[in-house]
């Protein structure tokens, strides 16, 4: 299947989404576009733990994940949030499905340092089939980063920006477009309008680009070598569909990026 765009919503921004981001998503359906959206939901998932008195800590970006924080990861990921945006959508007329990794087999993952991390996971398979076939009916599906384990018993919190990364790969997708609170990735204040891989790897190494943004870039990243020909990073507040001008962040394989 030919033009399909996965979508980042991180959970910065999910509750500020204006209805122009939805009549965005509605337009790119109108033009053949296929989207299929991920999400995150870090800063809920904090609120919760922090009125059920739940320890959180986060190593490198990732939330350490006890049993005890994974109930309520699945909770507000799957529940709470992708609920919310599947109903906008709806409100919007854009018909549109919830799924989590167990729906349809469509995440499996195994433990990514299971004595730091506990049940962060690494994907191993996307079902591209499930969702090609979710597309195919005109459904936007709305994946929630919980993967399951190949024993079908555990399951694995991933990060939004690493799920939709995989997901993009897994479905051959022509972008990435990771929505957050910010207008892209800025050096000095400013936006970085374009920038290979190579570079993105220096402002890393030189502290230009850090927390939350270094999953973003990492997952864009590991997207171009799967074969996909850009990733954006753009603000919630950014119409997606603004053509030429769209304000953002564009990463692209470095032979293009020279043209
Ligand atoms: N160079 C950078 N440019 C922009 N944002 C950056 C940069 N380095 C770090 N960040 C941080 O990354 C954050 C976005 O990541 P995150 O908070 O995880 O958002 P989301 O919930 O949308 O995934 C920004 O709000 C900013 O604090
Ligand atoms: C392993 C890990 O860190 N998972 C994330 C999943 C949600 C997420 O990624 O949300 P954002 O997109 O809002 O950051 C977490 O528990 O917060």
């Amino acid at each position: 299947m030919e033009k399909i765009i996965v979508i980042k919503c991180g959970g910065s921004m999910i509750d500020t989404l204006s209805d122009d981001f939805f009549i965005a998503i509605k337009k790119l359906q109108e033009t053949g576009f296929h989207p299929i959206i991920v999400h995150g939901g870090g800063p809920a998932i904090n609120e919760l733990l922090e009125n059920l008195q739940i320890k959180t800590e986060f190593i490198n970006g990732l939330r350490k994940t006890t049993k005890e924080v994974m109930e309520v990861v699945e909770m507000v990921l799957s529940g709470t949030i992708t609920n919310k945006l599947v109903r906008k959508l709806h409100k919007h007329g854009i018909s549109s499905i919830g799924v989590t990794g167990s729906d349809g087999g469509l995440m499996y993952a195994k433990p990514k340092d299971v004595e730091n991390l506990g049940l962060v996971g690494e994907i191993t398979r996307v079902n591209q089939q499930f969702l090609l076939n979710l597309l195919s009916i005109g459904m936007v599906p709305v994946i929630s980063p919980i993967a399951i384990g190949m024993d079908f018993e555990d399951y694995y919190n991933i990060n939004a920006d690493t799920a939709a990364g995989e997901v993009a790969v897994a479905v051959n997708a022509e972008k990435v477009i990771f929505v957050t609170d910010v207008p892209g990735v800025l050096k000095d204040n400013e936006i970085i309008e374009k920038a290979t891989a190579s570079e993105i790897l220096r402002f890393i190494d030189d502290g230009i680009i850090s927390g939350g943004m270094i999953p973003k870039v990492m997952a864009a990243i590991h997207s171009l070598k799967g074969g996909m020909k850009e990733a954006m990073i753009v603000s919630g507040h950014t119409p997606l569909i603004a053509g030429e001008n769209i304000i953002g962040t564009t990463i692209k394989r470095e032979l293009e990026a020279v043209k």
